[in-house]
């Protein structure tokens, strides 16, 4: 299984929090990140993710252009909807991405645990 996580900032905390629930999967997962959203994963989990640039650096475009070459079976990203984000686009791009090449998404926590719940069995 190959996996993208992401967490807008105010969201970090609930991914960490997430991914400590489903450790053993994501050890089993290969795993992509943002910047920021990666270190913390590492940092808190000793997970090895593959860390691709902050968010509002292009770091959703670069998930989205390995998603769209069929190298992601599912995306975990935590948006902060409450937040207005500078890098909106690609953040759009990379959720339309998942909707056109048919890849799970889980956008909040509760849809986060029924599909790692789901992957995890
Ligand atoms: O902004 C983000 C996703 O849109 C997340 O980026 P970071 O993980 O680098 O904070």
């Amino acid at each position: 299984m190959r996996l993208a996580l992401i967490a807008h900032d105010h969201k970090k905390d609930d991914m960490i929090a997430l991914a400590a629930d489903f450790l053993p999967l994501l050890r089993r997962c290969t795993l992509l990140a943002t910047g920021t959203t990666g270190a913390r994963l590492t940092a808190a989990h000793g997970l090895t993710v593959e860390r691709m640039l902050s968010g509002p650096m292009g770091g959703d475009l670069q998930i989205g252009a390995r998603l769209a070459v069929g190298e992601l079976d599912g995306v975990i990203f935590l948006r902060d909807p409450m937040t207005p984000q500078p890098h909106e686009p690609d953040i759009n791009a990379l959720v339309r991405a998942c909707d056109v090449h048919d890849v799970p998404c889980a956008t909040n926590v509760a849809t986060a645990r029924l599909l790692l719940g789901q992957w995890s069995a």
